[in-house]
């Protein structure tokens, strides 16, 4: 089932009563968040597979308190330390990226896909060739592969369900069955860190004042990217390969407070809109329940402790990572790829100090104006830009 069907679909999929899940990406920030809401719910719930790329003691603690059928850890340096740590549990341990990928393919009733970055694009094609329910936070794996996971899902059967909370929002006020309907989607941003800052104060900001997200406690990856607006760029083209609405109908707006996560507007003029605190819990929640709503005790949403609710427009200027996404998107082929491979390579250069905040957007611009937008008819084309951009996205870097 495709995305554009999950919504019609209500029969819980569940194994005699537990649903069997997977978390990829279980020792991260949405990860954590995950296993919180399991932890909660012990009776619903059983853990499969967990993973981690170096975090070795957290995924083994995660292990062994949630009893795993297997731990993998992606660098494959690590599965001594893994074994050991793990040793006399009876979990079963594997390491490197082929364990990582045979892992996404053991049948379970729901996987959380929630590795960052293009590294989680071979396992969330896997997972969703098993046609379960896949649950999908890794917004690179959508970004940098056009339509291949969406196609695989239609294929295999399986149901997305989206994870990133502006994605979940929509998809939660969204009519699929009336899809002609819609006239607009309106993805809210924070506007992050930076919101007010002028472009001569973003020049000089530090690695710390960019991960200080004002509503949100992240990994650092999509901190930086909420701090450039690159976040919202990539939720732009997230939506895209999401929702059957085309680019044209999808505006980004700026809400400073994190309360709606998303919009939805109709051909009547009816705006429907999904709200709530701002913690990752209550997607995941959504998800993990899904068709059903768990209960979960998360912060209850209130409107007039939070007192007001202000909007503006994106600033292009200020923000260019967001016209970059969009160029990218009406480019095609390989541009966004490219768009998302040279982020990741430039926010790592932000963070380990190569480059100043500015320069992220810079790379990511000059990248897409050197590279060839080609055809990506395979997996393999998707890799082999992946790894192209990823040593242009180097060899800027290096002349800056
Ligand atoms: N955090 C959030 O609130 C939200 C996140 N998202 C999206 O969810 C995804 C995860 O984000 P977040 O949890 O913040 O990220 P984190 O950086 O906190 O966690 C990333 C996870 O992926 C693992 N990982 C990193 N690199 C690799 C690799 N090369 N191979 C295999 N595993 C790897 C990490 O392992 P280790 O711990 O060992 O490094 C960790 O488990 C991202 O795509 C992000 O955009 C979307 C909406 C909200
Ligand atoms: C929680 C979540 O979904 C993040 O993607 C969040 O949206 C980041 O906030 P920005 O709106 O600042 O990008
Ligand atoms: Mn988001």
């Amino acid at each position: 089932m495709s995305i554009s069907a999950a919504a019609a679909d209500t029969s819980p999929k569940t194994t005699a009563g537990l649903r069997h899940v997977s978390i990829f990406g279980s020792t991260g920030s949405v990860g954590v968040s995950t296993l919180d809401l399991i932890a909660g719910a012990p009776d619903k719930f059983s853990v499969d597979v967990l993973t981690a790329n170096e975090n070795v003691s957290l995924l083994a603690e995660q292990a062994r308190q949630f009893s795993a059928g297997l731990a993998v850890i992606a660098d494959e340096s690590k599965y001594a330390e893994l074994k050991s740590s793990l040793a006399g549990s009876g979990i079963e341990v594997a390491a490197g990226r082929d364990a990582l990928i045979a892992a996404a393919g053991r049948k379970v009733d729901w996987v959380m896909l929630a590795i960052v970055g293009a590294a989680g694009l071979a396992p969330a094609l896997a997972a969703v060739r098993t046609g379960s329910i896949i649950a999908i936070a890794n917004k690179e794996a959508l970004v940098c592969s056009g339509d291949l996971v969406l196609g695989d899902a239609k294929k295999y059967g399986a149901t997305l369900l989206p994870v990133d909370s502006e994605h979940n929002a929509i998809f939660q006020v969204l009519d699929f069955d009336q899809i002609d309907t819609v006239e607009r989607l309106i993805l809210t941003a924070s506007g992050g860190p930076f919101l007010d800052f002028t472009l001569d104060q973003m020049k000089s900001v530090t690695r710390e004042q960019a991960l200080a997200h004002p509503n949100w406690d992240m990994g650092a990856k999509i901190s930086i990217d909420s701090a450039t607006m690159m976040n919202k760029g990539l939720e732009y083209i997230e939506a895209v390969r999401l929702f059957p609405v085309s680019p044209e109908k999808i505006d980004i707006l700026v809400h400073p407070q994190s309360v709606i996560h998303s919009m939805v507007e109709y051909r009547d003029g009816s705006v429907l809109a999904q709200m709530g605190a701002p913690d990752m819990r209550t997607p995941i929640s959504y998800t993990l329940g899904w068709p059903e709503r768990h209960s979960f005790p998360a912060e209850r949403l209130d409107l007039a402790k939070t007192g007001s609710l202000t909007f503006l427009e994106p600033d292009l200027l200020r923000f260019p990572a967001i016209r970059l996404a969009r160029e990218a998107l009406f480019a095609g082929k390989s541009a966004p790829t490219t768009l998302n491979a040279s982020n990741e390579v430039a926010v790592h250069g932000f963070l380990t100090g190569a480059i100043g905040f500015l320069d992220i957007a810079a790379v990511v611009e000059e990248c897409l104006n050197r590279a060839q937008v080609v055809d990506l008819s395979s997996i393999e084309d998707i890799f082999e830009c992946d790894r192209q951009s990823r040593e242009l996205a180097r060899t800027v870097m290096a002349s800056i």
